[in-house]
């Protein structure tokens, strides 16, 4: 496991536009231009992982698959892609795409017995969303309550899966800071990688995600920072590569 923090920035994606969403809440768009465009700045920033989520497929309003895919094909990096991944046909197609890993949101909430089958066939390139208003899991593009954050991580455990993306949507999009208790207690209810997803502002914030990497905490999602220009990708890469950064 690496010790130092994987940043990923995020494109999301609705409506054919890279945007920010407040809480995940469907027409709280700030829109930031061409996906692609968007992408590919992070890659030539220095961005080692991009985390693109197709929103309109996670709401249910269409999809973006086009656009996702000419995403994929132009970077040289890894690619974590999410948003409406729920059955064979939408996997294929994610996974079709080339991405390096898939995350899965709300077939973990209301399909388990495909998710089981479908950790056992892909392994790591299978990543589970567990996206949390306090511990309650939501599903549907983060609009129905999808059950026990805690109760469903046991069983996604048992199961194999190999990694959670762990999301507090009351953070999301708002410039808050990270939920770090939030990982903490999901840290200690599993021994898989943990991605950091929603809130993150600062550089400080990122230098307190790297001191949980000796907890399980692999990686950071970090979207409207970004775009907003709290800090620049270069800023956020060097705040967590040094031995400061875990301290
Ligand atoms: O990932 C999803 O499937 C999703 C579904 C519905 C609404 C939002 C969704 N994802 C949002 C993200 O993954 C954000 O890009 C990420 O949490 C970054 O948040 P922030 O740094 O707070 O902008």
């Amino acid at each position: 496991m690496s010790r130092v923090l994987e940043l990923l920035p995020a494109v999301d994606v609705r409506d054919g536009q890279a945007v920010r969403l407040v809480h995940g809440v469907s027409g709280t768009e700030t829109a930031y231009g061409d996906p692609l465009a968007a992408a590919l700045n992070w890659q030539e920033a220095g961005a080692e992982w991009l985390h693109l989520v197709d929103l309109d497929a996670a709401f249910g309003t269409g999809d973006n698959r086009e656009r996702i895919s000419e995403v994929v094909r132009r970077m040289d990096i890894k690619v974590e892609l999410s948003g409406g991944i729920r059955d064979d046909g939408s996997l294929a197609a994610a996974l079709a795409t080339g991405c390096t890993r898939v995350n899965l949101g709300t077939a973990a909430l209301e399909s388990p017995e495909w998710v089981a089958k479908v950790i056992a066939e892909h392994g790591d390139k299978i990543a589970v969303g567990l996206d949390v208003r306090g511990t309650t899991l939501r599903g549907r593009g983060w609009t129905r309550d999808g059950g026990d954050l805690y109760q469903t991580l046991e069983r996604l455990n048992s199961e194999g899966c190999a990694r959670y993306v762990v999301t507090d949507i009351n953070k999301d999009g708002t410039l808050q800071g990270p939920n770090l208790d939030l990982l903490r207690n999901v840290c200690a209810a599993t021994d898989r990688p943990v991605v950091a997803s929603g809130g993150v502002s600062s550089l400080d914030d990122l230098r307190a995600l790297a001191s949980l990497v000796p907890a399980g905490v692999e990686g950071a999602i970090v979207g409207k920072a970004l775009y907003a220009g709290a800090f620049t990708l270069p800023e956020a890469l060097a705040a967590v590569a040094g031995p400061e950064a875990a301290a």
